[in-house]
């Protein structure tokens, strides 16, 4: 199936004189995997839980999976898996019993077994939730958030605690989903998380949407300048340049062998966000 699964316009989510969401129009394809970015506060939660029905919103439209989630019943919901930032709440039985149990509530659940060697815990299958470490334990709820088949996937930060290669081994288990066609809707602070895992990024600050690309091409990434720096004579240059090849080729013409020290930098992600949380704060503050 193709299409549209989230359609968003002028979104609007106020606390009080809060304007913690302030207008946000936003469309998610099928099959995409597509990632909140944002400072502590922004709106992200406020905004993801409004399209997961979780929250009322104060104004604006919003269409998921087909349906206003304000108003959509079980069988939506069913469509729909979930992992929240908070631990999900669990009864006390063995990790596959409550896998199992978590599958009752799907009319075409995966089988717990196999929930569990997607999540790396088949190890940990009888053992109690109290006995799984911080990283295990997140991975049984990622379990629980797919064991239901979902169309539409909702990741609250869904890696902390999570040592390198589980971290590695979870990327792996998302774009294996997405490749069958779930749609992703992560949210990280993790900023290699985001540009390994999203198609695309959506950088919101207070409560605006700030940027919405690739994590590849997001703020002019892909046409931004490259710094070079490489040591001569005895002491350290850097350049920032449109053409690092060009320059690159006149320093390896006049130094003889290796040029000292080449580095060739282009703006990370997390550079390129970090300026754009910077903007967004200085506009604020002259706002004020
Ligand atoms: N239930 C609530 N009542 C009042 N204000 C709230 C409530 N929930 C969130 N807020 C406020 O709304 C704003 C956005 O919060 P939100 O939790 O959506 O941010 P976030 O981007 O998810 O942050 P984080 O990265 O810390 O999870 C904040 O100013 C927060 O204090």
């Amino acid at each position: 199936m193709s299409g549209t699964v989230i359609e968003v316009e002028g979104l609007t989510k106020r606390y009080g004189d809060n304007h913690a969401v302030a207008g946000i129009d936003l469309s998610v394809p099928r099959g995409e995997v597509f990632s909140f970015l944002g400072p502590n506060g922004a709106g992200k939660s406020t905004a993801v839980e409004i399209l997961e029905g979780f929250r009322t919103r104060s104004g604006g439209d919003v269409s998921v999976l087909g349906e206003d989630p304000g108003r959509a019943g079980r069988v939506w919901r069913s469509r729909i898996g979930i992992v929240w930032q908070k631990e999900t709440m669990v009864p006390k039985m063995p990790v596959r019993e409550v896998v199992r149990h978590f599958a009752g509530y799907y009319p075409r659940a995966l089988g717990s077994d196999e929930v569990l060697e997607m999540v790396g815990l088949s190890e940990k299958a009888a053992s109690l939730p109290d006995a799984l470490s911080g990283g295990q334990r997140r991975r049984l709820d990622v379990a629980l958030g797919i064991v239901g088949r979902p169309e539409l996937l909702f990741l609250d930060e869904p890696t902390t605690g999570f040592d390198p290669r589980a971290r590695r081994e979870f990327w792996d288990l998302i774009q294996g989903l997405a490749r069958q066609g779930t749609t992703i809707v992560l949210t990280t602070h993790y900023l290699e998380e985001a540009e390994f895992l999203a198609d695309r990024v959506c950088v919101i600050a207070n409560g605006r949407i700030r940027a919405v690309d690739a994590p590849g091409q997001l703020g002019g990434r892909a046409s931004a300048q490259a710094t070079v720096s490489w040591t001569e004579d005895g002491r350290r240059h850097e350049r920032r340049t449109d053409t690092p090849t060009r320059l690159v080729a006149e320093l390896s013409a006049r130094i003889p062998g290796e040029i000292p020290e080449l580095s060739v930098h282009r703006p990370t992600l997390e550079d390129i966000y970090l300026d754009m949380i910077q903007d967004d704060q200085a506009h604020e503050e002259v706002a004020v």
